[in-house]
C-alpha cells in the first residue's frame, strides 16, 4: 500500500496549500463534452434516448413503457426487505421529518413598517421537484429520505424521484421503501446526466420539473451546470468530502476510524484529518492500515485512492489557529470536531455544511438518521450554500399593503426617488392624478 499522506502545514508552500483545497468538481473538463451529447440526445429523443443510453452506459435493458416503478415493485420491495432495515428506515424518516418540520418557516408574516403601511412575506412550496437519488457505487436509501422528506414537509405538490436502475433494470428495494415512507410514489429508473436532462426537458414518461435536488457523481454535477438555465439546480452537491478536526485531547484511534467514513465513497472524494497534535497525527496514521485492511476490496481501493492521492490524508498544523484556518479555507461538506470540549470551538468555525461535535457523533450517524439533512454543499460551496432543507423546496413572495392613511408619506418619498432615477411613469402614478382618480 502506498504511504498515507501527512502534510505539515508550516512546511507547505502556498501553491501546495491551495492545491490541497481543490476538489474533483474544480475540473470537470473531461465530462462536459460527453454530457453535452447526452443532454442533446434526451432533448431530441426523450424516452428513446433514456432507453438507449441506459443500455450503452450502464448495460441495462429498460422497457420505455415501464420507466416508473409500479405498485407491484413497491410491494415486492417491502416484502423483500429485512424487518430491521424497514425499522431503521422508519426510525430515520421519523427523525428527518421532525427535524424538517421544526425548520419549516411560518407561512406568512406582516409588519406595520410605517403607520398604515404593511410589508411582509409569504412562504409557499415550489410547484414541482425532481429528487435525484444516486446509485452508482452503491444504493442510497438515505438520500431518498433526505431529499423526499423535506420536499413533502414543504408541501411540494409534485415530487418525483429519478434514480439509476439496478443492473437487472429494477429499483433498489430500500430506496423504494424509503420513498413510500416519505409519501412519494413517482419513482423513475433513470440516472446520471440522462436524469438531469429528462427533468429539465421532460419526456413522454417523465414530467418536466421546476427544480432538481440531490447529490451525484461528476456526471450529474456536469449536467446540472450545463442545464442551469433550464432548471433550478439547487445547491451544488458532488462527491462526498469531510474533515475530522482533532485537538490534543482527541483519541487518535477514533480520529482514524472517522477519517475513513467519507473517504470510502469513491476515488473522487476528499477526506482529511486536521490536527495540531503531532501525537494524534502519528498515532492515527499508524492505526489506518489495519482499519483499511478490514474493508472489502472496492472500498479499500477508494479509501487508498483518497488518503494516498491528491485529496486526502493527515494535515498537521503548527498550532490550533492554523488548523482552524485550514478548516475555514477548505469549507468542508462534513466537519467532525474531536475534542474533550468540542462545543467550545463552534464560534471559530465559519464554513462547513454540517458540524458534528464529539466522539459520539461520527459522520455516519448524521449521514443516516440524526435528523439534519445529509445532502450538503461540496466543492467549497459551504462558504455560501447551506444543507438541503425545507427552504430549498419553498419560495418567498414579498407582500405589501398601504392604507389611505399611510399613502401620503410613502408616496412623497417614492416620488422623489422616481424623479431622481428618471422614471416619469413611476412618478406620474403617484401624482395628483391618482388622488383625483381615487376620488
Ligand atoms: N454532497 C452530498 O450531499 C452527497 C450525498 C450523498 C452522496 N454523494 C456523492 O454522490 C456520488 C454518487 O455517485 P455514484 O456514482 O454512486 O452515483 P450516480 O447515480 O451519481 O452516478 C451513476 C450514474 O452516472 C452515470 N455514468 C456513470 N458512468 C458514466 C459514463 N461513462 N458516461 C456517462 N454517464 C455515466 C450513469 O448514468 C450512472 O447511472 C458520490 O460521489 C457520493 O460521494 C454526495
Ligand atoms: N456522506 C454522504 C453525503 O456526502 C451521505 C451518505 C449517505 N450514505 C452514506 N453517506
Ligand atoms: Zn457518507
Amino acid at each position: 500500500m502506498p504511504a498515507i499522506n501527512l502534510f505539515e502545514l508550516d512546511a507547505l508552500p502556498a501553491d501546495r496549500y491551495r492545491a490541497l483545497l481543490a476538489r474533483t468538481e474544480a475540473d470537470l473538463g473531461s465530462f462536459m463534452e460527453p454530457v453535452r451529447r447526452i443532454v442533446e440526445a434526451v432533448r431530441a429523443e426523450g424516452d428513446a434516448a433514456i432507453v438507449r443510453l441506459a443500455r450503452e452506459i450502464d448495460g441495462v435493458t429498460l422497457d420505455p413503457a415501464r420507466l416508473m416503478a409500479s405498485e407491484e415493485e413497491f410491494a415486492a420491495a417491502e416484502r423483500a426487505l429485512e424487518p430491521e432495515v424497514k425499522e431503521a428506515i422508519s426510525y430515520a424518516v421519523d427523525n428527518i421529518r421532525r427535524f424538517h418540520e421544526r425548520q419549516k418557516p411560518e407561512p406568512m408574516w406582516l409588519m406595520e413598517i410605517r403607520p398604515g403601511a404593511f410589508a411582509g412575506e409569504r412562504w409557499s412550496p415550489i410547484p414541482s421537484v425532481a429528487c435525484y437519488v444516486p446509485r452508482g457505487k452503491g444504493a442510497f436509501p438515505s438520500v431518498m429520505m433526505m431529499t423526499t422528506v423535506p420536499a413533502v414537509v414543504a408541501g411540494v405538490p409534485e415530487v418525483v424521484v429519478l434514480t439509476p436502475p439496478t443492473p437487472e433494470g429494477g429499483i433498489d428495494a430500500a430506496s423504494l421503501y424509503a420513498a413510500r415512507m416519505a409519501g412519494v410514489t413517482k419513482v423513475y429508473r433513470v440516472g446520471g446526466a440522462v436524469a438531469v436532462a429528462a427533468a429539465a426537458f421532460g419526456t413522454a414518461s417523465i414530467p418536466r420539473l421546476a427544480k432538481i435536488v440531490g447529490p451525484g457523481s461528476p456526471w450529474v454535477v456536469a449536467a446540472k451546470r450545463l442545464l442551469a438555465d433550464r432548471i433550478d439546480t439547487g445547491l451544488p452537491a458532488g462527491p462526498s468530502e469531510s474533515i475530522v478536526l482533532a485537538d490534543a485531547t482527541a483519541d487518535p484511534a477514533i480520529a482514524a476510524l472517522d477519517l475513513l467514513i467519507e473517504a470510502e465513497h469513491g476515488p473522487d472524494s476528499s477526506a482529511f484529518l486536521v490536527t495540531d497534535s503531532r501525537e494524534v497525527a502519528e498515532v492515527a496514521r499508524r492505526h489506518l492500515p489495519e482499519l483499511m485492511s478490514g474493508l472489502g476490496p472496492q472500498r479499500r481501493q477508494f479509501v487508498e485512492a483518497v488518503l494516498c492521492g491528491p485529496r486526502g490524508g493527515i494535515v498537521l498544523a503548527p498550532n490550533w489557529e492554523a488548523a482552524l484556518r485550514f478548516v475555514n479555507d477548505y469549507a468542508p461538506e462534513h466537519l467532525e470536531v474531536l475534542s474533550a470540549e468540542p462545543l467550545q470551538h463552534l464560534g471559530a468555525i465559519h464554513h462547513a455544511g454540517e458540524i458534528l461535535f464529539g466522539q459520539n457523533t461520527p459522520i455516519t450517524i448524521a449521514n443516516f438518521c440524526l435528523g439534519p439533512d445529509c445532502v450538503l454543499p461540496t466543492g467549497g460551496w459551504a462558504r455560501t450554500f447551506s444543507a438541503l432543507g425545507v427552504h430549498d423546496f419553498m419560495k418567498r413572495t414579498s407582500l405589501g399593503h398601504v392604507t389611505a392613511k399611510g399613502y401620503p408619506e410613502l408616496a412623497r418619498h417614492a416620488r422623489v426617488l422616481a424623479a431622481y432615477e428618471g422614471f416619469e411613469a413611476h412618478a406620474q402614478a403617484l401624482s395628483a392624478l391618482r388622488t383625483k382618480l381615487a376620488g
